[in-house]
């Protein structure tokens, strides 16, 4: 986090392409807009445990900052997503609530996020867990406003999304070759390999408009810059070939 003016200052920025930076609160918000974020995002947790380990504020602190950090964005016409942490299960208190995950979501939306990602963190989550969840944000906010962003660990990832997807979300989030985590997910997998998702959504007739072949390209460089090994089946499976 504490890096993210390099990362904004070394990439290079295509037209189209939206570049969210995580700001948890006003200090990393006024960084974020100095290093040129045009999108940013908001990140609070269904669970009271992880809220302080994560952000090291209770829930109800992070609403305070997260209003404050949404309402400057607002003046100043950036968006503002929020994700919501713990979704399908807690690492330090298990099982979370379908209600609570909706009580966050809405105070989230209510707040001016324009959508609301529900964060599988640890990636315990099933079609079952994921659908009554679901069930339950969608009856406070609307379908259109709501993604899913699930994690591999148990390998129910793509089910979860398929699930997702048959209940009409249509906003998922992936990371090429399955990469990244959080430092208090200890153990969870990466985020659902974007190669894996296009594949399925290839599959199923889905067009997304993006290039599976490129994406394995651009992870197979992004593994050997960060020497690691791809968590994308697909990837695996190509290379294999
Ligand atoms: C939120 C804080 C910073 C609060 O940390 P804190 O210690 O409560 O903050 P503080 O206000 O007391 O400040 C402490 C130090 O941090 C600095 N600081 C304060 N704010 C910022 C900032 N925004 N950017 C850069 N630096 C910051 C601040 O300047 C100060 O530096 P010092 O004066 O000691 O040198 C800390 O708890 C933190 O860094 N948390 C983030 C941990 C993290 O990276 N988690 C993973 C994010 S991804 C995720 O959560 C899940 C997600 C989104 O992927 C979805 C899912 O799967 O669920």
């Amino acid at each position: 986090m504490a890096d993210h003016t390099e990362v904004m200052k070394g990439i290079r920025q295509y037209p189209g392409v939206r570049y969210p930076v995580l700001t948890p609160n006003l200090q990393g918000f006024h960084r974020a807009v100095a290093a040129g974020a045009t999108e940013i995002a908001v990140f609070g947790a269904a669970s009271e445990s992880f809220s302080k380990k994560n952000i090291n504020c209770s829930i109800e602190e992070s609403m305070g900052k997260f209003e404050e950090v949404v309402k400057s964005a607002r003046h100043m016409n950036i968006p503002a997503r929020g994700y919501v942490s713990c979704a399908l299960g807690c690492p330090y208190e298990g099982i979370i609530t379908p209600q609570k995950v909706t009580e966050v979501s809405k105070r989230l939306y209510s707040m001016g996020c324009y959508e609301i990602s529900l964060g599988d963190t640890i990636g315990v989550g099933t079609p079952g867990s994921m659908k009554r969840m679901l069930e339950s944000v969608m009856k406070e906010i609307p379908l259109g406003a709501l993604a899913v962003h699930c994690h591999d660990t148990y390998g129910q990832a793509l089910a979860n999304i398929l699930t997702a997807l048959q209940m009409g979300i249509n906003v998922v989030d992936s990371a090429v070759s399955g990469l990244g985590g959080c430092p208090y997910a200890k153990g969870a997998s990466g985020n659902v390999a974007t190669e894996d998702l296009i594949y399925m959504l290839n599959g199923l007739g889905l067009n997304t408009g993006v290039n599976l072949y490129k994406v394995m390209e651009a992870g197979d460089f992004i593994c050997k810059a960060v020497n690691k090994t791809t968590n994308s089946k697909v990837a695996q499976a190509s290379f294999r070939a």
